[in-house]
């Protein structure tokens, strides 16, 4: 594992934030830390780099206890955490190229992070005129200058558009495939959902699941929406059918996705026997239906 922690805990006075963590990061892994805001997901993540101190528990980075090696152990991560530490007045190759310096790394490998995060051709602009995306690319470019086994950032992709995102995703799916290991903080379950290898999911300080994508997936399976004139007629209409329904609302109703065509089956189905279906469509699941479903399951940490 490239992080450990047990029992991990940490209060603000005497506001429990993060409650008995017990993370594993497994090597080579795009692990996604998802959880709505608030939840303790940067607390947790300051703790990792020492710049919290641990309120209770234990932290081990590439199997080595943290405080007690912390030289060595921070000297192999790279990190971001809220906005990137840029100087705006100077171009993104000068802003490299002072960490370079600081860090005693060649020029060369400058060209290699700019190359590497596409900001090649921008390289010569000043940072002020960056784009948010290019700015956390920048930012990613630079915590990277030293290369680092492990790769934390904390919501790298807060206010990007979807450009943005796609660009950050592929950026960090390149990473991995190069051996480093990313730990990427986010409260979007469907971004974390097309990048990462493993997830851990908290809320309110407490680890609420800890698995591999597939097992998040078999957890997270997407729902058709159906929104009705008669939602209950339906929900029955639909039983009689042999369809399960998960949830029966004023106007909408739920069903597991499976394929498209039993979104046609279902349209025909409740549209012959006289319900009006005002829409229908596949939907992935939110963070709160997720929970929801987390409580009623074995996953349960
Ligand atoms: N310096 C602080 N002093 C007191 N309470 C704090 C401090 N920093 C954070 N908190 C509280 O700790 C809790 C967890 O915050 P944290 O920033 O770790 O959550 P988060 O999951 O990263 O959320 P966000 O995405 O909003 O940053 C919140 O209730 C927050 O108000």
């Amino acid at each position: 594992m490239v992080i450990q922690t047990e029992g991990l805990s940490f209060s603000f006075g005497n506001q429990q934030v993060v409650k008995s963590l017990s993370l594993q990061v497994p090597a080579g892994s795009i692990y996604g830390f998802l959880g709505p805001n608030g939840a303790g997901k940067t607390t947790t993540i300051k703790m990792l780099l020492n710049l919290l101190k641990t309120g209770q528990g234990s932290i081990r980075v590439f199997g080595l206890e943290l405080q007690s090696n912390r030289i060595e152990i921070l000297k192999q991560i790279g990190s971001l955490i809220e906005q990137p530490a840029i100087y705006l007045h100077l171009t993104g190759r000068e802003n490299l190229m002072n960490r370079a310096m600081l860090l005693q790394v060649s020029d060369a490998k400058v060209d290699e992070m700019l190359k590497l995060v596409q900001l090649t051709n921008a390289a010569d602009k000043k940072a002020g005129q960056y784009s948010l995306g290019m700015k956390q690319r920048l930012g990613i470019a630079l915590a990277l200058l030293n290369d680092p086994k492990l790769l934390i950032l904390d919501e790298p992709t807060n206010g990007l558009d979807p450009n943005g995102i796609i660009e950050i995703r592929e950026l960090l799916v390149r990473l991995v495939a190069t051996g480093k290991t990313v730990f990427i903080s986010s409260h979007l379950l469907a971004e974390i959902e097309k990048m990462a290898t493993h997830v851990g999911i908290i809320n309110n300080g407490q680890l609420m699941f800890q698995g591999t994508i597939g097992d998040l997936q078999n957890i997270s399976q997407p729902l058709i929406s159906i929104e009705t004139d008669n939602t209950v007629d339906a929900a029955n209409l639909l039983t009689r059918n042999n369809f399960i329904v998960t949830e029966v609302g004023q106007d909408h109703l739920y069903v597991p996705f499976i394929s498209k065509q039993q979104i046609g089956e279902i349209n025909s189905l409740l549209v012959q026997n006289g319900v009006t279906v005002y829409g229908i469509n596949k939907q992935h699941k939110d963070l709160e239906r997720l929970f929801l479903d987390i409580t009623t399951t074995s996953n349960l940490i």
